[in-house]
């Protein structure tokens, strides 16, 4: 696998990047501060961290949404996020709104994807009541591994106003969490979407992060072709034409909705 970890100078380097994109694109869209959707993993925490190391407190909202789904751990990891970074926040249960979704529609009843995603979608719209209601963007929290795989719901998690980790793959995520102070434990816990009960990203994909991490780095978005990907990282090229086929077909997910060419 490859170290794709900072150098001390770089992480210090991409930190403020990130935080001046963040106040630049606040102030450019004239928002009195951000929210975002506290999940008790590393994603969420980070982006929190950072905005609240640049807009201060006060302008940083976190929503804890728990699901029937969700663990009490996560939920009470997100809890102490908000109250150790001092953040105005709200928990709010979402289950009654996806109960209310599939009494309207009880066909999607125990499709646990369409369930697990109308939860993330129901996420969404709970920023948006708040970004509307206070003037505030909405942060995201997706970075680079889960983007380029399009592991992420389509106008759920993915519906936001910028991508402040858009760039780091998930170990520089985790570099730059521990960089800020987040706790280790929350640095080190396993990865979840918690859309249904179980669930964990690395099973879900059927690789873990840092051979995904390694084959975006080398092949989707550096140069080498698969059999050199697959002889440096000693992975085999089944899992690398995966990736790669991943990647194309959530191209629909990285662009805006197409429509057709205009006729002269
Ligand atoms: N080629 C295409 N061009 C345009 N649109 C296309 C399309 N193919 C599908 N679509 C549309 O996209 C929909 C499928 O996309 P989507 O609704 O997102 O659903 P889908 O990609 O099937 O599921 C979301 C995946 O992301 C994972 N996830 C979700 C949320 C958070 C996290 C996390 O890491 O925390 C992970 C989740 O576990 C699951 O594996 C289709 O129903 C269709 O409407
Ligand atoms: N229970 C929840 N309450 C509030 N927001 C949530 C909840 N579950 C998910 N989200 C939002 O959806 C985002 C996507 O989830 P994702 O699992 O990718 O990130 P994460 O939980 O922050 O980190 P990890 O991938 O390590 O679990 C979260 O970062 C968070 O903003
Ligand atoms: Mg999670």
């Amino acid at each position: 696998m490859i170290d794709l970890r900072f150098s001390e100078s770089e992480l210090a380097r991409r930190r403020e990047h990130i935080q001046a994109f963040i106040r630049d694109t606040v102030d450019a869209a004239g928002a009195d501060g951000a929210v975002l959707g506290l999940s008790g993993g590393i994603d969420s925490t980070t982006v929190a961290n950072l905005a609240v190391e640049e807009l201060g407190a006060e302008n940083v909202h976190g929503l804890v949404l728990p699901a029937r789904v969700s663990s009490e751990e996560n939920m009470s990891d997100a809890e102490r996020v908000a109250v150790d970074l001092d953040i105005p926040y709200d928990v709010i249960e979402v289950e009654p709104i996806v109960d209310a979704l599939l009494s309207a529609y009880p066909e999607a009843e125990g499709d646990h994807l369409a369930v697990g995603n109308a939860r993330a979608r129901t996420r969404a719209v709970l920023n948006y009541l708040v970004a509307n209601h206070e003037n505030r963007l909405v942060l995201g929290t997706g970075n680079r591994s889960e983007a380029a795989v399009g592991y992420f719901t389509k106008y759920g998690d993915g519906a936001v106003d910028c991508h402040p980790i858009g760039n780091l793959y998930k170990q520089q995520v985790r570099q730059v969490a521990s960089s800020l102070g987040v706790p280790e434990g929350l640095v080190e816990k396993t990865p979840t979407a918690e859309l249904w009960a179980d669930q964990t990203d690395e099973s879900e994909l059927g690789f873990g992060y840092d051979t995904l991490d390694s084959i975006l780095a080398t092949h989707i978005d550096g140069p080498l072709s698969v059999t050199a990907t697959s002889r440096l990282l000693e992975i085999d090229e089944e899992t690398i034409e995966r990736v790669r086929s991943m990647y194309e077909a959530s191209e629909h997910k990285r662009n805006a909705p197409p429509a057709p060419e205009p006729l002269e």
